[in-house]
């Protein structure tokens, strides 16, 4: 590897002086701090049996949770107490913590993504959100966390896997940076990383097919269908279960990623919390030249309602996310489905 180390990086990108941008470059150092905790954690083995245990609780939305999670969690709030924030909300905290009330940031944090791959030895992560702190005499701090993804200052994931990764965007452009034994610092991998438009890789959940609205499945439908379908072309599926093993695929070869809204209990608007993981996946995935949606409406645009809301995700390939919208709202993507489809440019990505 020969990048910048993620040091110079981000002063690179703060050198004009812009002072909220050196406290947002002041916090990506303390999270990536952190993330060499967890890696080493990870790295020690036996987590299903050290970390897989009783002492488990549920979390705000009822999931149960692993210790690994709860110890995280811990481990990110106590590094951000050592940086410019104001405010700390986490998938794992009911509310959101208060740390330096003069502080301008607040920092919105999935400290352990993938968590049921934890005991199968397979990618997991952390996912982090920067924002400006919403202050006032009597405002609550999950007002920081209500704004819409559009607003965030930076976003981005850590990944403890075959390589500890940091995917990072400052707002213009995605950076992936991998931690070096050698120099024991994250170093620049990929510049600017570009999605590409055109996908043949899709990843979801397909157990849950019975359960997806039609417009879901007949777009998946029409991608089994292949060469012989209406896309005139073979695809792919993956399915990692690990939302940032999944999204670091797509930065590097393409791909649609969904997890739609089902007819589950509890999955009325997917699986995915907006605060959490679709808001800095949206920002990571759009300023690389894709796009993300709850289906038909940008992430970025949405106002989340609360803290812990839950929303269908479709991000990757911009083409793609783009046909997915068609399904669901272009009755000619449903209602005429004729036998001879193949033959029909309409279908046609
Ligand atoms: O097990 P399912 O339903 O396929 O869901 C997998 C998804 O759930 C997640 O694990 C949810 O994140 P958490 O592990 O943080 O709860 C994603 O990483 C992944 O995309
Ligand atoms: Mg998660
Ligand atoms: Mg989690």
């Amino acid at each position: 590897m020969s990048g910048a180390t993620l040091e110079a990086y981000l002063s690179s990108r703060t050198a004009n002086g812009d002072d909220i941008g050196q406290e947002v470059a002041a916090v990506i150092q303390r999270l990536a701090t952190a993330a060499l905790v967890v890696r080493k954690i990870v790295n020690q083995g036996a987590l299903g049996t050290a970390f897989n245990g009783t002492g488990g609780g549920t979390n705000a939305d009822g999931d149960l949770q692993k210790d690994l999670d709860v110890l995280c969690d811990e481990l990110f709030l106590s590094c951000l107490q050592e940086a410019p924030v104001a405010h700390y909300a986490s998938e794992e905290l009911e509310k959101p913590a208060l740390l330096d009330p003069t502080a301008r940031l607040a920092v919105a944090v999935d400290p352990l993504d993938g968590s049921s791959n934890i005991d199968g030895n397979i990618s997991i992560g952390t996912v982090f959100s920067v924002v400006p702190a919403v202050k006032g005499p009597d405002t609550d701090p999950a007002q920081s966390f209500l704004q819409p993804g559009n607003r965030q200052l930076a976003a981005g994931f850590f990944i403890y896997g075959p390589q500890t990764t940091l995917v990072l965007s400052l707002g213009k452009g995605t950076e992936i940076f991998i931690f070096s034994n050698r120099l024991g610092c994250f170093v620049e991998a990929y510049k600017s990383v570009s999605i590409p438009e055109r996908t043949s890789e899709f990843a979801i959940n397909m157990s849950n097919y019975r359960h997806w609205e039609e417009a879901v499945r007949l777009y998946v439908d029409d991608c089994l269908a292949g060469s012989e379908g209406p896309r005139e072309r073979d695809f792919n599926m993956r399915w990692v279960a690990s939302l940032v093993a999944e999204t670091y695929r797509i930065l590097v070869r393409g791909g649609i990623f969904l997890y739609p809204a089902d007819g589950r209990k509890g999955y009325h608007q997917g699986r995915l919390r907006l605060v959490y993981e679709a808001n800095p996946i949206a920002f990571v995935i759009e300023n690389a030249g894709g796009a993300a949606t709850n289906s038909i409406t940008r992430i970025l645009d949405l106002v989340p309602e609360n803290l812990h809301q839950r929303v269908p995700l479709a991000f990757g390939s911009q083409r793609e996310v783009a046909r997915v919208a068609r399904y669901h709202v272009d009755p000619n993507m449903i209602g005429e489905r004729a036998p001879l489809f193949g033959k029909r440019g309409l279908f046609r990505a």
